[in-house]
């Protein structure tokens, strides 16, 4: 089977990251620390980031990753007691951890983009994770622009009766599969099948500046979509396609911020999950998301995420409205 160690250690890395996020939301109520883009951080994602890249950095020292979170901050004399609590976390995953340890793993996620890297969210959806509601630890390997494995872990995430906590995994040309966190008994899923049922949902965000909930709407309308939207945080929501919970994700740009381009790590892990469920994923145009430009998705705008029966009709509906 192809990219077997790879598949194999990102599990293990994030499934590790993922306990320590949820030890941190059980433990603490982390506060938020104000990123210079004014959006937040917590000592979970630092946490999380140092633990996958220590992972990654052992098994693959030649690949870089190219991870949200840098530990420029955490290094300030002034955040010593906050590094301290971070190396605390790791360290109970990864004994003696010092705090110097930390500081380098987080900064291994300074990678760049090339023929073959990681991208990494060590937290997606910093706000639902503060807020008790949904966070995906999301990681993923990209060779030549493709993402060709993804694991999500969604520690508060509950599609069924079961335990919360679900975690997903895609290998290119191999499926998508679905489990607990213990990672046991992993089932192959689908997006649902059908394009003209009553019951068919779309997610979207719950923070309404990560999208344009009011074109969202008209859209999945015209796209056949009856139901209210499920507003979820993070790429849970990829998730929720990819197991036939949803049909359609819409992300359109912000009419506050129009020019933002999306993040190759809130979307690499999910794009594979979906697509090899069966859907498809494209921007709002219809083109495919390019992951060889950097850390940004500078060449796409808005994200469209079907379970591929209703793509075309969703794009057609978003060419209508700005013709
Ligand atoms: N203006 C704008 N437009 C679109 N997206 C934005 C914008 N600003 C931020 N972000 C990114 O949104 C990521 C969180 O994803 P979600 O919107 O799915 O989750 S949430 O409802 O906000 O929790 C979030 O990822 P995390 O920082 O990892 O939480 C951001 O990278
Ligand atoms: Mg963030
Ligand atoms: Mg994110
Ligand atoms: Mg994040």
């Amino acid at each position: 089977m192809a990219y077997e160690t790879e598949k194999q250690i990102a599990i293990k890395a994030a499934l590790a990251a993922g306990q320590l996020c949820e030890r941190v939301r059980h433990e603490i109520s982390p506060e938020a620390i104000e990123k210079k883009d004014r959006s937040p951080v917590t000592i979970a994602d630092f946490g999380s980031q140092a633990l996958i890249c220590r992972e990654l950095a052992t098994e693959f020292p030649n690949d870089p990753v190219v991870g949200e979170e840098d530990a420029a901050e955490l290094k300030q004399p002034e955040m010593a007691e906050r590094l301290s609590q971070v190396a605390d976390y790791v360290g109970a995953i990864a004994p003696n951890t010092t705090p110097d340890q930390v500081v380098s793993w987080i900064d291994h996620g300074n990678g760049s983009v090339g023929p073959r890297y990681w991208t990494l969210d060590p937290i997606d959806g910093t706000k639902g994770f503060l807020r008790k509601d949904q966070y995906a630890v999301a990681l993923a390997l990209v060779e030549d622009g493709e993402v060709k494995v993804g694991v999500l872990v969604c520690p508060a995430l509950q599609l069924s009766a079961a335990q919360p906590g679900l975690m997903f995994v895609a290998v290119r040309g191999e499926g998508t599969t679905m489990s607990g966190l213990d990672g046991q008994n992993p089932q192959t899923i689908k997006v649902v099948s059908s394009e003209n049922d009553p019951n068919l949902r779309f997610v979207e965000s719950v923070e309404s500046g990560h999208g344009n909930q009011a074109q969202q709407a008209e859209i999945a309308k015209a796209a056949g979509i009856t139901q209210d939207s499920l507003r979820m945080d993070s790429q849970a929501k990829y998730g929720a396609v990819a197991s036939g919970e949803a049909a359609l994700y819409l992300r359109l740009p912000s009419p506050k911020t129009p020019d933002y381009r999306e993040k190759i790590w809130d979307h690499a892990a999910g794009t594979i999950v979906v697509e090899e469920a069966g859907g498809r994923v494209t921007d709002m145009h219809g083109k495919p998301l390019d992951f060889s430009q950097g850390a940004k998705l500078v060449d796409n705008q808005g994200v469209v995420v079907s379970n591929g029966l209703l793509h075309d009709k969703v794009i057609a509906a978003l060419q209508q409205q700005t013709s």
